[in-house]
């Protein structure tokens, strides 16, 4: 019996998109959703009870890095991930895979798993599908996911069925491997790069397994978002319908509104928090970097239109001088504006949805942020 469940609420007549809720031990969230990126047990700068006042329901964390700091057997001792951070939200964490394959280099996979070096000391590690599972299970995430293969964009066809069927093969040991099966949920990995055959085959081989979610991988890895699109186009239909689908590292509000019409239902990206951190906040006229001079003496709201607690009690201008000195405060105050505004965005995206919409709201806000612009 999964604790992660799925009610499919309402599909928008206009377009492919869909309401639902997710429920799971730590709580129940309505989707499409975007989830903040926490990746060393802190979604930098927030703390839990700013995460709650935004309505953040779920939270990201990265396997790959826990596990080499502080090590998953220190959180375990603490009483897993939600007590040791503070958080009784939902967390979804991740296999580290993705990690592996970006951050390090020379890493060799075998059936068996992948052999890297490690990005803090060089030290050689090895991840198998059973240790990924292994270290999420000590971790006691809610949502966990399969270790699988991201290959890289653009990838052969050849290369890129072969690694849809060991990623197959991996996602049933991991399977195997789960040893909290009643407490937490294992989503597995949909993969195929751009190749519709290869996209189906791995649906296919993943549903026999009968998870309880599924993800996108292998996107938002270089390619032209058009192509992105057409991939979700193709593949979402290959996925059950009464089930959550979660398309990993999209966050841009274009690729979020793009993504939920085709519908996906879970977003994740550390995109907001990233450029929240070099002063670069989104406002619904686009984006704005804070740090340039022209606001040296600008006394407005990073947005005029945001009611988020940033824009009600500071300027410009302050959040310019806090950012230009460095000072941590600064960016505490542009992570918050920006994930408050992909957050009131998904909600605005949930009301466009029940209202059958969605098409028309995407069309107003493109052109209000500025993405038709040639
Ligand atoms: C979050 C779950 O991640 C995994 O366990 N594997 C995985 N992660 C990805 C993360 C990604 N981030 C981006 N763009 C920023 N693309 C991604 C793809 C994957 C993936 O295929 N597989
Ligand atoms: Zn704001």
């Amino acid at each position: 019996m999964t604790p992660i469940t799925y009610e499919l609420k309402k599909t928008c007549k206009q377009t492919g998109a869909r309401l639902g809720r997710v429920h799971t031990p730590h709580g129940s969230f309505d989707t499409p959703t975007f989830m903040p990126v926490g990746t060393l047990a802190t979604v930098k700068t927030m703390s839990p009870e700013e995460l709650a006042e935004i309505n953040a329901n779920i939270i990201l964390s990265n396997t790959y890095h826990l596990w080499l700091r502080p090590g998953e057997d220190i959180i375990k001792e603490a009483g897993g991930l939600h007590q040791f951070m503070n958080w009784n939200g939902a967390i979804l964490t991740d296999s580290g895979g993705f990690q592996v394959f970006s951050l390090s280099e020379n890493r060799h996979i075998t059936e068996e798993g992948v052999h890297f070096r490690s990005h803090l000391n060089g030290e050689k590690l090895f991840l198998s599908p059973e240790k990924a599972i292994q270290i999420q299970n000590a971790l006691g995430s809610d949502i966990m996911m399969a270790l699988d293969e991201c290959p890289p964009y653009p990838a052969e066809y050849q290369y890129m069925k072969s690694s849809v069927e060991r990623t197959s093969r991996w996602a049933e040991r991991c399977l195997k491997a789960h040893e909290r099966k009643g407490e937490q949920g294992l989503f597995g990995i949909i993969q195929g790069g751009e190749y519709e055959a290869l996209r189906k085959q791995s649906a296919r081989d993943l549903i026999s397994l009968d998870f309880p979610g599924y993800a996108i991988g292998g996107l938002s890895v270089g390619e032209p978002k058009d192509v992105m699109n057409r991939v979700l186009e193709f593949t979402t239909p290959f996925m059950p319908s009464h089930k959550p689908r979660y398309l990993m590292g999209v966050g841009s509000p274009d690729s979020l509104i793009d993504g939920a019409i085709r519908g996906v239902d879970m977003f994740d990206c550390v995109l907001p928090t990233r450029i929240a951190r070099n002063g670069t906040c989104m406002t619904s006229n686009g984006r704005l970097v804070v740090r340039n001079a022209k606001y040296a003496r600008d006394f407005a709201p990073i947005d005029k239109n945001c009611d988020c607690y940033v824009c009600k009690n500071y300027t410009r201008a302050y959040i310019r001088h806090l950012i230009k000195c460095n000072e941590t405060f600064g960016f505490r105050l542009t992570t918050y504006h920006n994930l408050y505004f992909l957050l009131k965005l998904m909600e605005q995206v949930r009301k466009a949805i029940s209202e059958d919409r969605l098409g028309s709201f995407r069309e107003e806000f493109f052109e209000q942020y500025g993405f038709n612009k040639p």
